[in-house]
């Protein structure tokens, strides 16, 4: 009966002091498991006398119940413990600040596009991609370019042999849309474009979007109606003039003005004093390109217009030289977060 109390008293102590579950439940296989010091005791009981052995053997079952029932309480009180302990760890002060990510964000060039190409959807445009290497048949002679004009000079183009080139306008693209599909059609050709200039106004590629409406009786007022509303669209409710002007491949022509964002029309550097920028050239489409591509002039017609699009975005956020556009400094493209 002594044997037993003692290692009664010596468990309870253990049970007391253990810290972590695992201690727990190690004494637990220890002394309640199968080869436990209880086991060994029980073995003990054949030797007692008759009257002797029920007692020890009820005394043997009160101490493993009362063993186990500080071995639940203690489980539990560790288990309480360890999820506090977790708890207070793993706590998340939801007032921190969010981590700040870096983000990339859209190119400015890219963005402008994008403005342009949606205006014109929401007009009912299609928006139409073709080749950048292109026939000097779709790029030039299509378009009533003769073959003398200087912009087929080695010095304006790139030539990759006598009869292809790296594109210099998108018109080429609308030639091509032209031969494949029916009028009338609405249509705007964004995309890059290729001339051997370089500096502070000139990069060797760049980004044009031209336009194309083709169907029966549209008039000069249509032109300025449509373009009118783009530029509204693009640089706000600001005047808006037409220049007679000259390509081979309208007629008329002209270019169309804005007026100066800066100086609202009284003269600065960016509008060289005129009150007045140029934003982009247009016209009537020249009967002789309707006519190369199939068309009967005397049933169609159309206008046709073409922007710079480094132009436009350089004037929307007031940028200075070109070329930022395309050196890939962060501390520029960062400003357009
Ligand atoms: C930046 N671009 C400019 O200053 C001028 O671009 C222009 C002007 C007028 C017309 C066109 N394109 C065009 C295309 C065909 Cl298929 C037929 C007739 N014209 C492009």
């Amino acid at each position: 009966k002594e044997e037993i109390l003692k290692v009664k008293e010596e468990i309870q102590n253990y049970i007391k002091e253990s810290k972590t579950l695992q201690k727990l439940e190690e004494i637990r296989v220890n002394y309640m498991g199968k080869k436990g010091i209880f086991t060994e005791l029980s073995k003990k009981m054949k030797d007692l006398s008759n009257e002797e052995r029920p007692k020890i053997g009820q005394i043997i079952n009160e101490v493993k119940e009362t063993i186990n029932n500080l071995l639940d309480e203690r489980n539990k009180a560790l288990k309480e413990k360890e999820l506090n302990e977790r708890l207070e760890s793993e706590i998340i002060d939801i007032s921190l600040p969010g981590t700040k990510y870096n983000y990339g964000t859209t190119h400015p060039i890219n963005e402008t596009m994008e403005l342009m190409k949606n205006i014109f959807s929401k007009m009912g445009f299609d928006i139409v991609d073709g080749p950048e290497i292109e026939t000097v048949e779709y790029n030039f002679d299509a378009l009533n370019i003769p073959k003398t004009h200087p912009s087929r000079d080695l010095t304006d183009t790139f030539y990759l042999n006598d009869s292809i080139v790296l594109r210099t306008q998108t018109s080429p693209v609308q030639i091509r849309y032209m031969l494949e599909h029916g009028t009338p059609f609405r249509m705007i050709c964004p995309g890059k474009v290729y001339r051997p200039d370089y500096d502070i106004s000139h990069t060797p590629m760049f980004h044009q979007m031209e336009g194309l409406v083709v169907g029966k009786d549209i008039s000069f007022a249509d032109l300025k109606g449509i373009l009118t509303h783009f530029v509204k669209e693009v640089f706000g409710d600001r005047k808006v003039r037409f220049r007679p002007h000259f390509f081979p491949f309208t007629e008329p022509s002209a270019e169309m003005d804005v007026e100066c964002m800066i100086c609202h029309g009284e003269g600065c550097r960016l509008c060289k004093e005129s009150g007045w920028i140029e934003i982009m050239g247009c016209g009537m489409v020249d009967p002789e390109v309707l006519k190369y591509v199939g068309l009967n002039p005397d049933e169609v017609n159309g206008f046709a217009f073409g922007v710079g699009i480094e132009r436009v975005t350089m004037l929307r956020h007031g940028i200075g030289d070109l070329r930022a556009f395309f050196e890939n400094d962060m501390r520029f493209l960062k400003q357009f977060k």
